[in-house]
C-alpha cells in the first residue's frame, strides 16, 4: 500500500477523484500517492485564499510568531522531511538535511522581517504651495499570491515564496512541482500545527499545463512568484499581463579561474559546487574559464577532487552525487555530452550513465555554440574553456542569455573588482563559485535568468504595495 497524501485547501485535508504516483527517484518505484487538484479544487483554493485574506488581517507580530513556530517545527521534523526529499527528489541525504536547516532559516528570517515592514516619511512640505501638508508611505499586502515552485528544492524554494508572502500579510496558493509534491504538503501540516488561520495557505498538486495554467489565468491572484525554467517563465509573463511577477529562472553559471588564483581552493570548490544534487541547482557551476597559465595544474587537481566524490545511493549519508530527477533527463545530459564529443570536445571524465545516475562529467576543447556551453545543462557536467585575456573571457561569459550568479577565483583584488563590475549577473562571488547562497541575501538574475529578487526582505518588498498617505493640515 502506498502512503496517501491529500491536498490542503481552506485548512481542510482534501481528497479528490484522481491520484498521482510519487516515484522514489533512485529505485524508480512509486512510494506514495497524492490527490490531484481538478479545476474545482484550484478554484476553491483561490477563493479560500481570497476570503481568508479579507477575513484574517494578522498583525505583524502574530505573523512573526507563526513563522517562527514553523521554523522551529521544521527543525523538530528535520529527519522525516530530509528523508522525504531524498526519496521524492533523489537528493543525497546530507544535502537534504542541509536544505531543511536552510528552510528553517528562511522562515526565521522572514519572521523577523515581518516586524520590520515600514514605509517612509515624504517631505511634501518642501514643495512650494504644500507647506501645510505631511506625507508618509505605508506598506500594504498585495492580496492573493500564486506560488509555483520547481522540483529541485522542494522545501527551501517553497519557503522562499510562502514565508515572505505570509510575513507581508498575504494569502497563498502554492503549486509545487508534480515530481516532488510531498514536502510542500508536510509543510502545510506544520502551518496547521502552528495555528495559521484556514485559507491563508493552500497547496494544490497537478501538472503545470492544468493546475499551473489555471492559476496563471485567474484574475483573483494579484502576484505570481515563479521559480523554474526560462521557457515557462516566459509563458507566465506573456499570460499574466500587467500582474506583479517574480521570476527566478535558469542559468549556465560561469566561474573564472584567474592566473593568480589559489588553484587548489578553486579546484576543490568547483568539484563540490558543480556536482551537488547532480548539478541540478540553478547556480551549479557549468562553464569554467581557466587562464592558460594555470590550466594544466587546475585540470589535474579538479579531476582528482571529483574522483573523490561518492556517487550512487542518495540514502547513503556519505553520497555526494545521486540520481537525476528522471532517466529521461539523464539521457538528455548524456546526449548533449555525446554531441559535444562528436563535434571535437574531449571527454576528461565521466560521460556514462546507469539509469537516472549520470556520472560526474568534465569536457574540454568545447566551442561556444555547443549545448553543454550555451544552454543550461542542469546535470553533473562541467565544461572547461581556456583564456588568455580577461576582457575576451568576460565577453564570452556575457554571451550567455542567462545571468543569475557567477564567480572568480583570484588573489588580485583589482582583477576581482574589475570582473565584478563587468560580468552580467545578479550575484558575483569572489574566491567562491557561482553556487554560493545564504537565504537572507538578495537573490535573483538578470537577462533570461529572471526579474525580481528573493531573500525574505527583498521578496517582502515585491509582495507589498507602497501606498502614499497625505495629510492636509489646517494652516
Ligand atoms: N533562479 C532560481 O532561483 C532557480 C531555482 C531553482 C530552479 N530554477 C530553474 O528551474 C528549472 C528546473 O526546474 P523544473 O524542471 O521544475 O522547471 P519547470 O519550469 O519545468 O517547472 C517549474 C514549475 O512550473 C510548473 N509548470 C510547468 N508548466 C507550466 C505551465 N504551462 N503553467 C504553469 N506552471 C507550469 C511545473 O509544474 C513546476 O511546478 C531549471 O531551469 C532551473 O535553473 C531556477
Ligand atoms: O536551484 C537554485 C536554488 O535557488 C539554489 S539555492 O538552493 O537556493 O542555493
Amino acid at each position: 500500500m502506498l502512503e496517501e497524501f491529500k491536498l490542503f485547501i481552506n485548512g481542510q485535508w482534501t481528497q479528490t477523484g484522481e491520484t498521482l504516483d510519487v516515484i522514489d527517484k533512485y529505485t524508480q518505484k512509486p512510494f506514495a500517492k497524492v490527490y490531484k487538484a481538478g479545476e474545482k479544487d484550484v478554484d476553491r483554493a483561490i477563493s479560500s485564499a481570497e476570503t481568508a485574506y479579507k477575513k484574517h488581517q494578522l498583525t505583524p507580530y502574530k505573523r512573526y510568531q507563526l513563522l517562527k513556530k514553523v521554523s522551529e517545527l521544521l527543525i523538530q521534523n528535520k529527519e522525516d522531511l530530509a528523508q522525504t526529499i531524498t526519496k521524492e527528489a533523489g537528493k543525497p541525504l546530507k544535502q537534504a538535511r542541509t536544505e531543511i536547516e536552510r528552510g528553517a532559516q528562511t522562515f526565521e528570517v522572514a519572521a523577523e522581517e515581518a516586524k520590520r515592514i515600514s514605509g517612509e516619511g515624504i517631505p511634501v512640505e518642501a514643495a512650494p504651495g504644500s507647506e501645510n501638508r505631511m506625507a508618509f508611505t505605508i506598506k500594504v499586502p498585495v492580496g492573493v499570491v500564486g506560488a509555483i515552485s520547481p522540483f529541485n528544492f522542494p522545501l527551501n524554494l517553497v519557503a522562499h515564496k510562502v514565508a515572505p508572502a505570509i510575513a507581508a500579510g498575504n494569502a497563498v496558493v502554492l503549486k509545487p512541482a508534480s515530481a516532488t509534491p510531498l514536502t510542500a504538503i508536510k509543510l502545510a501540516k506544520l502551518f496547521q500545527e502552528a495555528g495559521l488561520p484556514d485559507g491563508l495557505f493552500n497547496v494544490v498538486v497537478g501538472s503545470g499545463s492544468t493546475v499551473g495554467n489555471q492559476m496563471m489565468e485567474d484574475s483573483r491572484i494579484q502576484l505570481y512568484t515563479f521559480t523554474g525554467s526560462a521557457k515557462i517563465g516566459l509563458k507566465l509573463k506573456q499570460t499574466t499581463g500587467l500582474k506583479k511577477l517574480i521570476l527566478e529562472l535558469g542559468n549556465n553559471s560561469p566561474v573564472i579561474v584567474d592566473k593568480e588564483a589559489d588553484v587548489e581552493q578553486a579546484a576543490n570548490n568547483i568539484a563540490q559546487k558543480g556536482f551537488a544534487f547532480a548539478g541540478q541547482v540553478c547556480i551549479s557551476v557549468q562553464r569554467v574559464y581557466v587562464h592558460e597559465a594555470v590550466k594544466d595544474e587546475f585540470q589535474k587537481q579538479l579531476l582528482q577532487a571529483i574522483k573523490e566524490l561518492k556517487v550512487g545511493d542518495p540514502n547513503d549519508p556519505e553520497t555526494d552525487v545521486g540520481p537525476m530527477i528522471d532517466e529521461q533527463e539523464a539521457r538528455r545530459a548524456e546526449d548533449w555530452v555525446k554531441e559535444a564529443v562528436d563535434n571535437g570536445a574531449e571527454l576528461l571524465l565521466g560521460g556514462n550513465r546507469q539509469g537516472p545516475v549520470f556520472q560526474p562529467t568534465v569536457v574540454t576543447n568545447v566551442k561556444n555554440d555547443m549545448r553543454v556551453v550555451c544552454e543550461e545543462i542542469f546535470a553533473p557536467v562541467i565544461s572547461l574553456l581556456d583564456y588568455q585575456d580577461l576582457d575576451e573571457c568576460i565577453d564570452q561569459v556575457n554571451q550567455s542569455p542567462y545571468g543569475l550568479q557567477g564567480g572568480i577565483f583570484t588573489k588580485n583584488l583589482d582583477t576581482a573588482f574589475y570582473a565584478a563590475r563587468k560580468v552580467q549577473v545578479g550575484g558575483f562571488m569572489i574566491n567562491d563559485s557561482s553556487q554560493y547562497r545564504v537565504d537572507l541575501m538578495p537573490y535573483g538574475g538578470v537577462k533570461d535568468s529572471g526579474s525580481g529578487k528573493e531573500g525574505p526582505k527583498y521578496s517582502i518588498a515585491e509582495m507589498t504595495e507602497e501606498r502614499l498617505v497625505v495629510l492636509n493640515l489646517k494652516d
